[in-house]
């Protein structure tokens, strides 16, 4: 055993650059500092191998220890250094991990945090390997389109068997300590001081032969098993894919595990090279790093609005108002966090609904401390002493007006006001107060307990203050906030008003709704755009329509062309569905026809009746429609409507709109978000050209005019990125 006390006298200490190499007597420990995730940048791959060496040199080292200080265990390769200069830089990764794996004296890796990708397959390659409790594991690199290139899918099979491997590698899932414990990744847990802890267990082990320790000579214990397991993996894992090759690649990485090691080693990084010079790579890494930048807000609107200077108010009870769907959710993300909530609700029948479900979602462990943190009210005086109330009543500004004064007059004056609009008017809201600075839009996506991302507007009197705030309760309710201006339908609801419209007008010429939506799930969406309107409910878009006056319960407005309102070419073909009360999942019938108590979306002859009868009655030729043109037809117009968002200073930066299709509409990651797609995969000069000539095909489309700000890039060869503030990327 070690002596706690003698620690700190026996350590003789060196610094290597970014490797710490400490002595405790006959155990060296090195540890990597590189904060804030100590990522194996080119001088922590050098410190490291520095620091092998020279504890192989040394007669009187017995054994190492590996670690990470500060908050965690290497948490992978610096992606970061990926496509530059240092990523190539000699030692690489795996001469590392080979220099361990082959060290003749026991390496013990002792795991704090999280250890992942490279940073697992390091711990993958050591002799034995301890975690504190609290550490998770995995290897993610699926999640920036690569695989664990540096012998994670050679060894981790041969610990936990080609089933489990896969799933861990392609769900890229973090794994506790104590399953790891379970699967045979780690060898023990230890509590206490994890220094001491693992230099008293690396003095345990000396001595002993590492050969047996040597996980890359061991063989996959279901290797016979494998073909089996890697068909049925393939099913799911394309399907649940949708596009992204990464997963599959990792598949056949992890299938070589069977061969020797060094022949499954050649294997993997073929296939790594092979992903790592794809687009998805880079657009996965881009989808990473935004999520993250987004933190740094700022908006054009006023200097003051950055994440620099403004400081939020502390929150620490919050009022909902509405007790439906959406107040639901967003009562339950604010008690997960920790939060106080006073729920308000007028409707009693709905109140005790919305509890039910509050107390059901609730996780059972938590639930009854949860629940502790929850007032329900049909009294908006219970509101007099919250810190911020999130209005989520019904879409529609009269009432959201008449719930606001009355929020005005009750609220304490220092209280934030909240709206969770989807696309009205703040400023409209915030004028019914005598408080506008302290009113904000926050946009929640259905379920709001489960969707990361809160949409924060900025309204015309919104201070710097209030946005920090909005911005800070996000972070601290683990959604992914990102800071736009007002707008109609904001940034995301607004770049789906163009989608949704190409999508119905390609049903005029000649494309059932379940053609539309294969070629978009195709492209990668989980749900086509028709699947989507019939989950969230037709009635949404047809009562927002009939309140901008464009349709009415009953048909056309008085006097109006059937198909054009206001100068602008309208199909009311969805307006027809609502008119017969088919209003999505809802009400069994939308654009598809649901069995009872099922969501499968089944095509409905009733609904090409009437798109048929309908093409006829105007003069609608019906043509076979490719899927290129329907993806082209419906994305391109979204992403143009991106670019005057850009131009008018709705969002600062195309990251922004990118983390908002990401987080809020299953725009598929591996493609960056609509404005990395744009640029980086089509070519702004390719959507330019294909929105003029479809606008050729269609003049009276309005959303095919390409915008001004698109067709002066593609004249000036600029970047997105050049158009943005305060990005590193
Ligand atoms: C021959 C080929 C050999 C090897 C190939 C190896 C492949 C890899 O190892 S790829 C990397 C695999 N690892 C990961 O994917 C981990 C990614 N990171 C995370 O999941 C999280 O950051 C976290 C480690 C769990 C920590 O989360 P949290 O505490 O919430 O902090 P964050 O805000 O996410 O991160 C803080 C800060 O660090 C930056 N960062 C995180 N990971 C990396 C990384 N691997 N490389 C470079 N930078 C990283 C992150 O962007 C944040 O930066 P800010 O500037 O503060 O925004």
């Amino acid at each position: 055993m070690v002596n706690t006390m003698t620690l700190t006298w026996e350590a003789t200490r060196e610094f290597a650059v970014m490797a710490e190499y400490s002595t405790y007597g006959s155990v060296v420990v090195l540890q990597v500092n590189n904060p804030p995730v100590n990522s194996f940048s080119y001088h922590v791959r050098q410190g490291l191998v520095d620091g092998l060496e020279k504890a192989q040199r040394d007669p009187a080292i017995r054994s190492i220890v590996i670690m990470g200080k500060g908050r965690t265990f290497p948490a992978g390769a610096d992606v970061r250094e990926f496509g530059t200069a240092s990523a190539g830089m000699m030692p690489d990764l795996l001469s590392v991990l080979a220099a361990v794996d082959t060290s003749p004296k026991p390496v013990v890796s002792a795991i704090h945090g999280t250890a992942l990708g490279g940073g697992f397959e390091l711990a993958l390659a050591s002799h034995y390997r301890l975690a504190v409790p609290s550490a998770r594991v995995g290897l993610p690199e699926v999640h920036l389109g690569i695989l664990p290139g540096a012998g994670g899918t050679q060894r981790l099979p041969r610990v936990v068997g080609v089933k489990t491997a896969i799933q861990m590698i392609t769900t890229g899932q973090h794994i506790k300590a104590q399953q790891a414990l379970s699967l045979g990744l780690v060898d023990k847990i230890v509590q206490g001081d994890l220094l001491k802890e693992a230099v008293s267990f690396a003095r345990s082990i000396e001595g002993r032969p590492v050969e047996d320790r040597r996980i890359s000579q061991k063989t996959v214990p279901d290797a016979e098993k494998v073909g089996e397991v890697v068909d049925a993996a393939r099913k799911t894992i394309i399907r649940r894919a949708r596009g992204a090759i990464a997963p599959m690649t990792c598949v056949q990485a992890i299938q070589a595990s069977v061969l020797p090691f060094d022949v499954g080693m050649q294997r993997e990084r073929e296939l790594m090279a092979f992903l790592m010079t794809s687009w998805q790579a880079p657009a996965q890494q881009y989808a990473f790093f935004s999520e993250r930048e987004v933190r740094r807000w700022s908006h054009p609107r006023d200097k003051r609005v950055n994440f620099k200077t403004a400081k939020p108010r502390v929150i620490k009870s919050v009022g909902v108002v509405g007790a439906g769907t959406m107040g639901v959710g967003i009562t339950i993300s604010l008690l997960q966090a920790g939060l106080k909530v006073v729920l308000l609700e007028v409707n009693k029948k709905q109140l005790d609904r919305g509890i039910t479900t509050i107390q059901k979602t609730l996780s059972q462990k938590s639930a009854s401390q949860r629940m502790s943190l929850l007032t329900t009210t049909m009294d908006y005086s219970a509101l007099s002493d919250v810190d911020m109330v999130i209005e989520a009543v019904f879409e529609s500004m009269r009432l959201k007006k008449e719930v606001f004064k009355k929020l005005d007059s009750i609220t304490k004056p220092q209280a934030i006001l909240a709206s969770n609009t989807s696309g009205l008017d703040i400023d409209k809201i915030a004028a019914v107060t005598k408080r506008p600075d302290k009113v904000v839009g926050t946009h929640f996506f259905a379920p709001a307990n489960i969707m990361r991302l809160l949409e924060n507007i900025l309204g015309k009197h919104t201070s710097a203050e209030t946005i920090a705030t909005a911005m800070q309760l996000g972070t601290t309710i683990g959604k992914v906030g990102v800071l736009v201006g007002n707008c109609p339908g904001f940034v995301g609801n607004r770049m789906l008003g163009p989608y949704v419209t190409e999508a119905v007008f390609l049903l005029e010429e000649g494309a059932d709704p379940q053609d539309v939506d294969k070629a978009i799930e195709e492209f990668g969406f989980a749900m086509g755009p028709f699947r989507m309107g019939d989950l969230s409910g037709l009635d949404i878009g047809w009562r927002g329509r009939i309140e901008k006056g464009l349709t009415t319960e009953q048909g056309p407005p008085p006097a109006t062309p059937p198909l054009y309102r206001r100068g602008n070419r309208y199909c009311p073909l969805a307006d027809m569905l609502c008119m017969q009360g088919r209003l999505g999942q809802k009400t069994g019938a939308g654009w598809y026809r649901y069995e009872p108590g099922s969501r499968a979306a089944l095509p409905d002859p009733v609904v090409q009746q009437m798109i048929r009868e309908y093409r006829q009655e105007h003069g609608f030729k019906k043509r076979t429609i490719s899927s290129q043109e329907i993806v082209e037809r419906c994305l391109y117009p979204l992403i143009n409507e991106g670019f005057h968002i850009l131009d008018e200073g709705i969002a600062a930066r195309s990251m922004d709109i990118d983390v908002t299709y990401l987080f809020g509409y299953g725009w598929p990651r591996h493609t960056g978000g609509p404005m990395y797609y744009a640029e980086k995969v089509v070519g702004l000069e390719k959507i330019l050209r294909s929105l003029e000539s479809y606008q050729a095909q269609y003049p009276d489309h309005h959303y095919l005019q390409p915008s001004p700000l698109l067709r002066d890039m593609v004249a000036k060869g600029t970047s997105l990125a050049a158009l943005g503030t305060d990005s590193k990327l």
